[in-house]
């Protein structure tokens, strides 16, 4: 049986004005995965996530989620399949009057009816998958490292246990270090849970380490999309800069050593 796709993106246009930013990209992301979609800046990454959850209208093409055409949906049908997903945006977008186990019970108070007692058991299970114990529940974001935030933010995305998530660039901004461990905080997960992941990521360690497959977006296109070892041998000269430059030397040697 072929692979069964959670997103599907068919001929998708999307622009702004008389600029189109998208212009007829395609694309699957299949169940269980991690799909990391990689794009030199202002190349629509932002803009193609927005568009898959409903944030940016389409000109043209399909979008279908968990069986779900999107773009003809009505409202009930929509809410029920946002229901499913959950998203890291990517400064975290933490409610700064809210503290940490509120922020991860918000989504919860949105779409369930549940007492204020599992409510927070739910909400303090989620922030230990994350890594966070009591004595951050009580934090409000000001108070939070940038790693705590990112992690808090996950623990909202899982609150309403998705089949999906979208997470843009969920390690911007983190030490090399927290990076790391948030990468594999984020395999943990999607292999505990069986989740299936879609990430904007400009990390090429993440790349690497995390992603299954990989989408390049460049001048509008989906211009190539595949495991890493194919990325290693494309020649489109982005995606060849990308990923055979200079910075990418160790992480190409640390590459071939597993695979050898
Ligand atoms: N709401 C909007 N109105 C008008 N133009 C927009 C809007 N959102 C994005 N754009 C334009 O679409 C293009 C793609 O932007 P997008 O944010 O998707 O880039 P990106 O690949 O995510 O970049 P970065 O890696 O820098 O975050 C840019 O030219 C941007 O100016």
């Amino acid at each position: 049986m072929p692979p069964e796709a959670v997103i599907r993106v068919s001929d998708l246009v999307v622009g702004f004005g008389t600029q189109t930013v998208l212009n007829h990209v395609s694309l699957a992301v299949e169940r269980g995965e991690i799909f990391g979609l990689v794009g030199g800046s202002g190349s629509g990454k932002s803009v193609l996530l927005r568009t898959v959850i409903g944030l940016i209208p389409a000109r043209e093409g399909r979008i279908e989620v968990l069986g779900t055409d999107l773009v003809h949906a009505d409202d009930s049908t929509r809410q029920a399949i946002q229901k499913r997903w959950g998203i890291l945006f990517q400064q975290g977008a933490l409610l700064s009057s809210l503290t940490v186990l509120q922020n991860v019970q918000f989504p919860m108070r949105e779409h369930l009816q549940l007492s204020q007692r599992l409510l927070d058991e739910i909400a303090k299970a989620k922030l230990d998958m994350v890594g966070l114990g009591p004595t951050d529940w009580h934090k409000f974001p000001s108070e939070l490292s940038g790693g705590m935030t990112k992690r808090v933010a996950l623990a909202r995305a899982l609150a309403l246990d998705p089949e999906l998530v979208f997470l843009d660039e969920p390690t911007s901004g983190l030490d090399p270090i927290s990076a790391g461990e948030f990468d594999e905080l984020i395999r943990t997960l999607q292999r505990t849970l069986g989740l299936t992941v879609f990430m904007i990521t400009h990390d090429l360690e993440s790349l690497y380490t995390v992603c299954d497959r990989i989408g390049v977006l460049a001048q509008g296109k989906l211009v190539a999309c595949g495991q890493i070892s194919s990325m290693l041998q494309s020649d489109h000269p982005w995606v060849k800069a990308y990923f055979t430059g200079r910075r990418a030397d160790v992480l190409q040697r640390r590459f071939a050593q597993t695979m050898s």
